[in-house]
């Protein structure tokens, strides 16, 4: 809580650059993680860099605040989406609202963990793991008792790299499912087909162009 009042107050100020910092660096190893354990190395992920730091990377930091609700049964901290990055590393404070969508079972809290933080896979994870990743649909429920703040680190490519399966994970037994496009194209179908923007550019894999 400390921590979330210092950074309210200083928007600008060395925490929240600090903690881009870090979060950039925990980035780069979490992708790392992920594309290694499918066989893909920096070769088959050019814009990675030499160093593999992935600095062309582009990241928002987006802050949270779901205050106390007198009937959270009636109401929606933040309404189910998948994001529209390659992955994002959430900070919650220790009050439980964030849910998960696990198609067995329905939704499923996360409860926060002291120290802990949560990945979530990404849209644009997915597509470039041709769905082995696939990304998360997420939701924030409020409560009436204490109010709730979390912090997502957006992480995604440059916005006009153009982003496709992998070609090490399409094989003829794996056609790839997605189209090529950039983030940018992305974030412009996901403002339009919501949660549908995954399904919806399947249908377009023979003319990305079309895609807006
Ligand atoms: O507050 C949360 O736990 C979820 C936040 C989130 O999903 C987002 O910022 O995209
Ligand atoms: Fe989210």
């Amino acid at each position: 809580m400390t921590f979330w009042i210092l950074i309210t107050h200083q928007l600008n100020s060395e925490i929240i650059q600090e903690y881009e910092q870090h979060m950039q660096m925990l980035a780069a190893k979490l992708m790392w993680l992920a594309l290694g354990s499918l066989g893909v190395d920096q070769r088959d992920t050019i814009w990675a860099g030499s160093s593999a730091g992935f600095q062309e990377a582009q990241a928002a930091i987006q802050l949270n605040h779901y205050p106390i609700c007198p009937e959270p049964d009636r109401a929606m901290g933040l309404a189910a989406h998948t994001d529209s990055t390659l992955m994002t590393i959430l900070y919650q404070n220790n009050t439980a609202g964030l849910q998960v969508f696990r198609d067995d079972v329905g939704w499923v809290t996360v409860p926060p963990v002291p120290g802990s933080l949560v990945v979530n896979v990404g849209d644009l994870l997915h597509i470039l793991t041709n769905g082995i990743f696939p990304s998360v649909l997420h939701r924030a429920r409020v409560n009436h008792v204490r109010p709730r703040f979390s912090m997502a680190y957006l992480w995604g490519p440059p916005s006009d790299l153009v982003i496709s399966p992998l070609p090490k994970l399409v094989n003829p037994l794996h056609s790839p499912l997605y189209p090529s496009l950039t983030w940018k194209q992305y974030l412009a179908t996901k403002a339009t087909h919501f949660n549908q923007s995954l399904s919806f550019i399947r249908n377009y894999l023979s003319s990305p162009d079309q895609i807006s």
